[in-house]
This record gives C-alpha cells, sequence and structure tokens, in this order.
C-alpha cells in the first residue's frame, strides 16, 4: 500500500534528555536529507538501512543550524509500519522537538493523526487489529499484569486462538457446501452432523472459556470497581485516605460529609482498583446529601467489589443490616473500623451477617489493619493461578461483545443442526460467526470503526 509521508513527536511533551519526531512513509528518507548536513557530507539518502547518524539540521532557506541531533534511517518493509521510517532524535525540549518537526513538515511531511504510525502497520499488515488495540492497552497499563497481558496480545496470543477457531468453522462450510451440491449422498449428511457436532462444539467451547476471563481482563485493564460503603461517620473516606496514601477525599467529624461519589486509581498488590468513596447511607431530611445516598446505591449496582465499612465503636444499626442485605451476592470485603475505640459492636451478629464474606478489623486512625486488609482484596482476585503471564485473557470491551455475538450464533447453528433445520439455514449461522471472529482481528470491519479505534491512540504512536 502507498501513502504520504507522515510525521509526528513520538515523545511526551515536557524536558526530558531526548525527544524523537519520526517520519514514515515513501519520502522519509529524502526529506530528512534535505534538512540533514553531517560533519562529513554523507547524504542519508545513501546509507544502509538501520544506522543512526550524527549532524545537524539546517533550515533550507536560510543555512541556520535548526538543532543538534542523531538520525535513523530504517527502510522497509523491516519497520514498525513497514513503510520507510526515519527517527530524528533531538534534544528534549519543548521549543526544540517543536522546531525539528516544523521543518520536517514544511520540507513535505503531513502531521500524523493520533494513531496514525500503528494504523499504517496495521494496513500494511504487520499486525492485525487486536494487536493495534493492545498497543494502546500497553500504554495505557497501570501495573505489571496489565502491561503482560497487553503484551500476550500484542504477540498475538489471542489473534491466533481467534484464526484457528475461524479455520475450524471453514472446514465444517467446506463440508455443508459438499452437503448442499450433493444432497443425493446420504453419508455426506452424517458426515457433516458429526463435523458439526465435533468442530461447532469446540468452537463453541473455546468461545465460553474466552468469554470466563473476560471479567479478570477487563479488571486488569480497567481497574476493579470497588465501592466504599456503610453509615455515615463510619471511616469511608479515610479507608479512601488509607488505600491511595494521600489526603483526596475530605475526613471530619460530621456525619453526611461526602456527598459526591470520590473517584481514585489505586494499585493493591497487582490488583488495579477503581475506588469509589460515597455518601454514607441513612434516610436524610438534607437534599443534597439525599441525591448522594441516591447516587451511592447507583454505583453499588455496577461494582465488582464491596468495601463494606462498620463502626466498632457503635452498635449494629438497621442500615447497617440493611447494606448486608444489598451487597448479598456481590464480592465483598466486611471491615470493622475504629478498633483504637472501645467496643460496641456485636461481632458475632457481624460474623453471621458476614456469611462467606471476608472480615478485616481496622484502625484508620491508627494505620492498623491496612496490610490484612490489601491481603484480601489481592486474594480474592488473583487466588493463586491466575496470572496474566501464560493466559490468553479478553479483556477489551469490542471483543467481547463481538464474542458474546459469536456465541449465541453458533448456538443456533447447533440448535438447528439438532432440530434438522435446513443445512442452508446453518451455513448462514456458521459463515455469520465467521464473519464476526473476523470483526475482533479487523478482517471484515468497517473503515468508519478502524478509523474511529486509531482516533483513540496518542499523537505520534
Ligand atoms: N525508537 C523506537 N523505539 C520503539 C519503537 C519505535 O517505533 N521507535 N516502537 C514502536 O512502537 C516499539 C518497538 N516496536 C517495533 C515493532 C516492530 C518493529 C519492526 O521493525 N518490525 C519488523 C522486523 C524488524 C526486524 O526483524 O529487524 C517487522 O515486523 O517486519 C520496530 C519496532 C518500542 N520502541
Ligand atoms: N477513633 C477513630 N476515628 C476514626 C477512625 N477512622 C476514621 N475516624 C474518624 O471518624 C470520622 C469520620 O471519618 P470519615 O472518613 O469522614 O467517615 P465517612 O464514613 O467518610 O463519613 P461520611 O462521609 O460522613 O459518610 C473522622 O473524624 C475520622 O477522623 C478510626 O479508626 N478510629
Ligand atoms: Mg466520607
Amino acid at each position: 500500500m502507498e501513502f504520504d509521508t507522515i510525521a509526528a513527536i513520538s515523545t511526551p511533551m515536557g524536558e526530558g534528555a531526548i525527544a524523537i519526531v519520526r517520519l514514515s512513509g515513501e519520502d522519509a528518507i529524502p526529506i530528512a536529507d534535505k534538512l540533514f548536513k553531517s560533519i562529513g557530507g554523507k547524504k542519508l539518502t545513501k546509507m544502509a538501512s538501520h544506522t543512526i547518524h550524527y549532524g545537524h539540521l539546517i533550515d533550507t532557506k536560510t543555512g541556520q543550524v535548526v538543532e543538534e541531533v542523531m538520525v535513523s534511517i530504517m527502510k522497509g518493509p523491516k519497520t514498525f509500519t513497514k513503510e520507510d521510517v526515519v527517527e530524528i532524535n533531538c534534544h528534549g525540549g519543548i521549543v526544540s522537538v517543536n522546531r525539528v518537526l516544523q521543518h520536517v513538515l514544511k520540507n513535505g511531511a503531513r502531521l500524523a493523526e493520533p494513531g496514525e504510525f500503528t494504523k499504517r502497520a496495521f494496513l500494511n499488515g504487520r499486525i492485525d487489529l487486536s494487536q493495534a488495540e493492545a498497543v494502546m492497552d500497553l500504554i495505557r497499563a497501570k501495573t505489571d499484569r496489565a502491561m503482560n497481558m497487553a503484551l500476550g496480545q500484542m504477540e498475538g496470543r489471542l489473534s491466533k486462538l481467534i484464526r484457528r477457531l475461524r479455520q475450524e468453522i471453514l472446514e465444517i462450510l467446506a463440508h455443508v457446501e459438499v452437503n448442499i451440491d450433493y444432497p443425493e449422498y446420504d453419508d455426506v449428511e452424517e458426515m457433516t452432523h458429526k463435523m458439526l457436532n465435533e468442530k461447532a462444539h469446540f468452537v463453541r467451547d473455546e468461545i465460553n472459556k474466552l468469554l470466563q476471563t473476560s471479567q479478570q481482563g477487563k479488571i486488569l485493564r480497567e481497574g476493579l470497581s470497588t465501592v466504599i460503603v456503610g453509615r455515615p461517620n463510619v471511616g469511608k473516606s479515610s479507608l479512601l485516605n488509607s488505600l491511595v496514601q494521600e489526603n483526596k477525599a475530605i475526613v471530619t467529624d460530621i456525619p453526611g460529609t461526602t456527598r459526591d461519589v470520590i473517584e481514585e486509581y489505586v494499585n493493591v498488590r497487582g490488583v488495579p482498583l477503581r475506588l469509589l468513596d460515597t455518601a454514607g447511607i441513612r434516610e436524610t431530611e438534607d437534599i443534597v446529601e439525599r441525591i448522594g445516598v441516591e447516587r451511592s446505591r447507583q454505583v453499588l449496582k455496577e461494582a465488582d467489589l464491596i468495601l463494606l465499612v462498620l463502626n466498632y465503636s457503635d452498635m449494629l444499626t438497621v442500615e447497617d443490616e440493611n447494606l448486608f442485605e444489598v451487597v448479598r451476592g456481590m464480592d465483598t470485603i466486611v471491615i470493622v473500623n475504629k478498633t483504637d475505640l472501645p467496643r460496641q459492636i456485636d461481632m458475632e451478629r457481624v460474623k453471621l451477617l458476614a456469611k462467606d464474606h471476608k472480615i478485616v478489623t481496622t484502625s484508620l486512625l491508627e494505620d492498623q489493619g491496612v496490610d490484612e486488609l490489601e491481603e484480601a482484596i489481592a486474594a480474592l482476585f488473583f487466588a493463586g493461578s491466575l496470572e496474566a503471564g501464560d493466559m490468553t485473557y479478553v479483556s477489551n470491551s469490542r471483543h467481547i461483545a463481538l464474542l458474546h455475538q459469536s456465541l449465541q450464533v453458533i448456538e443456533e447453528a447447533i440448535e438447528g443442526v439438532e432440530i434438522g433445520t435446513p443445512i442452508d439455514i446453518v451455513q448462514i449461522d456458521l459463515t455469520r460467526t465467521w464473519e464476526l471472529l473476523g470483526e475482533i482481528i479487523g478482517d471484515s470491519v468497517h473503515e468508519s470503526l478502524i478509523d474511529q479505534l486509531f482516533s483513540q491512540f496518542c499523537l505520534g504512536k
């Protein structure tokens, strides 16, 4: 494929040791060559691929020195984009790197759109769509585990599995075709049924297995949505502050301090949490507080993990008991806070209400019990073998939605065969499954979707 030559700053905006302006396209090397002057007077256009050269960039109009640089020359197709790539390494200053970019643009390159380098890697066939999406996941990864998951997907772990499943479906389709062409052969029909039973079930089971990783995958990628709930004044905001190790939420001894939902990201022993501190749940006349309480109830419904906070120095109330009802069936850790004060709470009753939920006692004032809480969180979500390193995870909502659709359609096909649906109807379902799986890796996806996906990337990627 032939595209124009694009350029962008590929390093973050700010002061640093070095910054990079990257070019990709047919004219990348001639454009750099126009600007470049080395001490020995060598021409970049004459240099071997994958070499780096020291010199100066010169203003083509005035002859003045623009910057002192190192320039890498990489000829396609063995490059990130499969096109000719030039990387100009300049000093890491905002003015410096912008100046280099401006001169590159003046000499024939076009400013790249966000994600356009990676988009070219995709359009030129070096990576598929799920691998390109993984590049973005890798950049955004907040933990080691999330990064390993992205690396696995970038290396094509998911793509390989999807291709294998599509291949199985193609093999069934080939048989179905024979069946349609030669309906008079009974043994062909029998074969088709046997094939369908074996291969279609295999595909269905694999899709199911992948979908089972989606919760873990999404958690790794987006963070576990963790909601702190409890009556007013039990120490919910104190808990948030203690987990993020900063005073992010306002803490006072006035019940009803927190009104809006407060959101913070924190990494607890490799488990990325999206922590949500909520307004203490109680019946209230205060209109602002009441809206806050309503919001607390809303976020509760979408939580992956609940941290239910109780007050050690107070008796259990009806509100506390109600909260246990609300969180029933959800992953919950019960935190009994303020153990530095004399006990008023009935711990036997707490144990009864908590059922299988883990109970942790804390004194946030004295920084007691937070370690144990962190351990409990990690244990709940990464019990033993669940490591992102050696598993194929699906974490991307787009992929998950497509897998759900594929599953539904292939199940219709399987069922269709069992109840004697005409084979050409089954053929349609199988073809559709094949297409849906293809969308994950970017076969048969619409151009506007591709544009939209890459536009979410950072500039220069
Ligand atoms: N300076 C620099 N560092 C960088 C990048 C970059 O573009 N520039 N990358 C950008 O994200 C990442 C590295 N990713 C890359 C992926 C593939 C190829 C590449 O040339 N692939 C060829 C094979 C090359 C070979 O075998 O020698 C290919 O797949 O055909 C280059 C970089 C991280 N570090
Ligand atoms: N003695 C003692 N006081 C605590 C402890 N944890 C929090 N507090 C105090 O309890 C009061 C309420 O704490 P917050 O964290 O604001 O409680 P909250 O649950 O967020 O309250 P609302 O936002 O009103 O629902 C503050 O005065 C805290 O300093 C603790 O472990 N021991
Ligand atoms: Mg609060």
